[in-house]
């Protein structure tokens, strides 16, 4: 009954969907299709966007989401991030 097996996504697959068409986002290793959920987002489209394609646990966290939000976020989950490349974004790393 469990769904024990993740679908995993690597980042390179990941940062494909970072269009309005098809705007996933990393919150903790988790990947979330926020596509249809762009409009509805109280906190506005442009927020996700600015994400679409890569890590956002910063940014998520930040805010300092509701436990509403948090539930709700459940629902756009499609798989997580693959564990071989399960490494936290680094500051600066391409900065120069
Ligand atoms: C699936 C992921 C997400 C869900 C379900 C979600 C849901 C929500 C909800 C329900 C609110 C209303 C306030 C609250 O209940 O906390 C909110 C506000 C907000 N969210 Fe999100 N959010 C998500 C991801 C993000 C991300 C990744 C960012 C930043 C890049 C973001 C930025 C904001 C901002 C700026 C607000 C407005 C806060 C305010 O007006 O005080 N959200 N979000």
């Amino acid at each position: 009954m469990a769904d024990a097996v993740p679908t995993y996504y690597t980042l390179d697959e990941i940062q494909k969907h970072n269009n309005s068409k098809s705007t996933w986002i990393i919150i903790h290793n988790k990947v979330y299709d926020v596509s249809k959920f762009l409009e509805e987002h109280p906190g506005g489209e442009e927020v996700l966007r600015e994400q679409a394609g890569g890590d956002a646990t910063e940014t998520f966290e930040d805010i300092g989401h509701s436990t509403d939000a948090r539930n709700m976020s459940k629902d756009f989950i499609i798989g997580e991030l693959h564990p071989a490349i399960d490494k936290k974004p680094q500051p600066g790393i391409n900065g120069g």
